[in-house]
């Protein structure tokens, strides 16, 4: 049997303590910070993330607004929003919901954020701060990931990491993170040889695969830690339920620690979410500050 992180408890402590920060930013500055949430067409996964974020923003006292725009929405429409929403001084954070529809050009609406803004932290200057050890915006999944490993040890320097999933807003950064606590880390995908083998050396694996109980018991070490980042909408005996990228039934016998869905790494990434925008709230003001009084 398996010790399950509970993201649900882990991620509630994150929030309480972004909660109570943001009341004294209230406090101070007269004002609550803002997240502006753009999601365009209808991701499932982005869907359940919307929903729940829409909750937590509320009980931390954020001010938080939503923009839903159709599937076929052009670049331009797209671009003129973000725009508006960099100069709108009530918004601190924005968010831009991945995957873009195919007729979009996903990296180039990430590079319209203002990095400043960019609690997401996928705006190229936040990756190169991140690669460099210098991020104040980290990307909020692999941020609760690490968040999570760390109840687990005191220590994760040295270990073994796996990532598996190369993409831009989990598997890279998660790496990013993971190297930075000093693990040893190794990166799979799809064109991955013996990928099983990889991972079934590791003490930690992270998996952001997207499909659905991929992982099998045969992957994982006896006693490794199992971080499953994957959120999936499958139907079974006729109802609709959220599984990871992992076969939690099979794994978590074998497991030393692993993560629920829902329960795990999807409530520490709104948490995190929180607190981003609460840190780019701050930076903001501060910078306004400065300004002002440099006349
Ligand atoms: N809990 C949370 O807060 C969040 C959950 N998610 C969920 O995490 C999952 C991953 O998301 P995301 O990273 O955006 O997904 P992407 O689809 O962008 O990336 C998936 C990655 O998995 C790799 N992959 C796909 N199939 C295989 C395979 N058969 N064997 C090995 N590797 C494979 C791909 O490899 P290649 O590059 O070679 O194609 C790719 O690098 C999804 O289920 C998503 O919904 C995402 C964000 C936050
Ligand atoms: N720019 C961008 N940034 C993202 O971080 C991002 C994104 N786009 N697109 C979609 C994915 C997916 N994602 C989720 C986050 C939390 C839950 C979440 O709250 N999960 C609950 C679900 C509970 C439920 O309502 O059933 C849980 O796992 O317990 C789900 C999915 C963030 N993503």
């Amino acid at each position: 049997m398996a010790f399950l992180i509970d993201g649900k408890q882990i991620s509630q402590q994150v929030i309480e303590d972004t909660a109570a920060e943001v009341a004294e930013f209230q406090i101070t500055y007269g004002i609550k910070p803002g997240l502006a949430v753009v999601l365009v067409g209808e991701d499932p996964a982005s869907q359940v993330y919307v929903r729940n974020k829409v909750k937590r923003a509320e009980e931390v006292g954020l001010n938080s607004i939503e923009h839903r725009l159709a599937a076929t929405c052009s670049q331009q429409a797209l671009n003129k929003l973000v725009d508006e929403l960099n100069t709108d001084p009530m918004v601190h954070g924005i968010l831009v919901q991945l995957p873009l529809p195919a007729h979009l050009n996903e990296a180039e609406i990430i590079s319209a954020i203002s990095p400043e803004k960019d609690v997401d932290g996928f705006h190229p200057l936040n990756v190169g701060a991140l690669a460099c050890g210098e991020a104040s915006l980290v990307p909020c999944t692999p941020l609760g990931c690490i968040i999570m490993l760390k109840t687990v040890y005191e220590d994760l320097s040295g270990k073994n990491a796996v990532v598996i999933g190369r993409s831009n807003i989990v598997g890279k950064p998660m790496a990013a993170l993971l190297l930075q606590e000093n693990c040893t880390v190794t990166m799979v995908h799809s064109r991955t040889k013996n990928i099983e083998a990889v991972c079934s050396q590791a003490d930690i694996v992270v998996a952001a695969i997207g499909r659905p109980e991929f992982v099998s018991a045969g992957w994982i070490k006896p006693g490794a830690t199992v971080i499953d980042v994957g959120i999936n909408a499958i139907e079974r005996d006729g109802r609709r339920r959220l599984v990871g990228d992992v076969d939690f039934t099979s794994v978590e016998p074998i497991a030393a620690a692993i993560t629920p869905v829902p329960g795990g790494v999807g409530p520490m990434t709104i948490a995190c979410l929180m607190k981003n925008t609460l840190t780019a709230a701050r930076s903001q003001v501060l910078a306004r500050e400065l300004e002002r009084e440099a006349g």
